[in-house]
């Protein structure tokens, strides 16, 4: 593996996004404003974030009728102009035109086999799709008169961890309930990844009481940068996102954090808080992996 990117400081936008409806090319569309207005700020982002499911509702019924083929293969070159998928096509153009690198979000993936997946996409900022991750971790869960919700029901899971370099660091990538299994963003900071990102989408049940708990530890538990983003919360859709599109520093302090409208948060992730969080707190040089396992070696 090649070494990590040098940290350097940079502002990451979280594209908050409302109005996510059945209307594939309107939602296409406004994520598209969205992305300019974002890169337009009075801070220049280098690093833009969406949501989980930017591009239909949030369903296991709506994921096949949603679904695009993307065709990308880790390591083997990719030619956006090929693709027949429209959501490639924006958020390739939407990188290029605006220069910036684009985490675009989670689209539902259809592949040749006919599975289904969840997956996010990055592109750089020449419009080049460089990685992708199908999210690992299917959130099926039921907490009785609360929510129950079933991906499995017509969503395959990812069997890859991912991440990806910049010219300013090593980007992490999960979505959503992957966040509740540590390993991952575990085995992404022991792969030299300074920030991890989860396109995500909690709801009004677990929000409350997990979004950013859950995000702290990560952050805390690796000594990085960690952020989620959501989309807005909108009571007329068949699922409430809890919103608040968050990113914690490597102390895990909240350093920025939406309510739950559509909006954009601009967040200036400085590697001084990374180097004094692992000086002055040394985990990452006192594991002792002669008692328990390197996870990130697990694979
Ligand atoms: N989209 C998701 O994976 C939702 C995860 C979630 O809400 C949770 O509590 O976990």
């Amino acid at each position: 593996m090649a070494a990590a990117p040098p940290f350097k400081p940079f502002t990451l936008a979280m594209i908050q996004l409302g109005q996510v409806g059945a209307d594939k090319s309107a939602n296409l569309r406004h994520a598209r404003e969205m992305i300019h207005k974002a890169a337009q700020g009075a801070v220049s982002p280098r690093l833009m974030s969406l949501q989980e499911c930017f591009n239909s509702p949030y369903g296991h019924v709506h994921f096949p009728v949603y679904a695009e083929t993307i065709g990308f293969e880790p390591g083997q070159p990719y030619d956006v102009a090929k693709t027949e998928s429209e959501s490639v096509k924006l958020l390739s153009a939407a990188a290029k035109d605006t220069g910036v690198w684009l985490l675009g979000g989670t689209i539902p993936e259809r592949t040749p086999e006919g599975k289904v997946y969840n997956t996010a996409m990055v592109y750089s900022p020449k419009g080049d799709l460089v990685a992708i991750h199908r999210k690992v971790h299917l959130f099926d869960i039921d907490i009785p008169g609360k929510i129950t919700f079933k991906e499995s029901e017509t969503l395959t899971g990812g069997s890859s961890t991912n991440y990806f370099d910049t010219e300013f660091a090593r980007i992490g990538l999960g979505i959503c309930y992957d966040v509740r299994f540590p390993e991952l963003a575990a085995i992404a900071a022991r792969r030299g990844c300074q920030v991890c990102i989860y396109p995500g989408a909690f709801n009004t049940t677990t929000g409350p009481l997990h979004w950013e708990l859950l995000q702290r530890a990560r952050a805390a538990d690796n000594q990085i940068f960690f952020g989620m983003c959501s989309p807005a919360r909108d009571l007329t859709a068949g699922y409430h996102a809890w919103g608040h599109s968050l990113v914690v520093d490597p102390m895990a302090k909240v350093i920025g954090q939406l309510e739950h409208e559509e909006d954009i948060l601009f967040v200036d992730i400085d590697p001084k808080t990374f180097t004094e969080a692992r000086a002055g707190i040394p985990v990452t040089t006192q594991r002792r992996f002669d008692v328990y396992p390197d996870v990130s070696k697990a694979q």
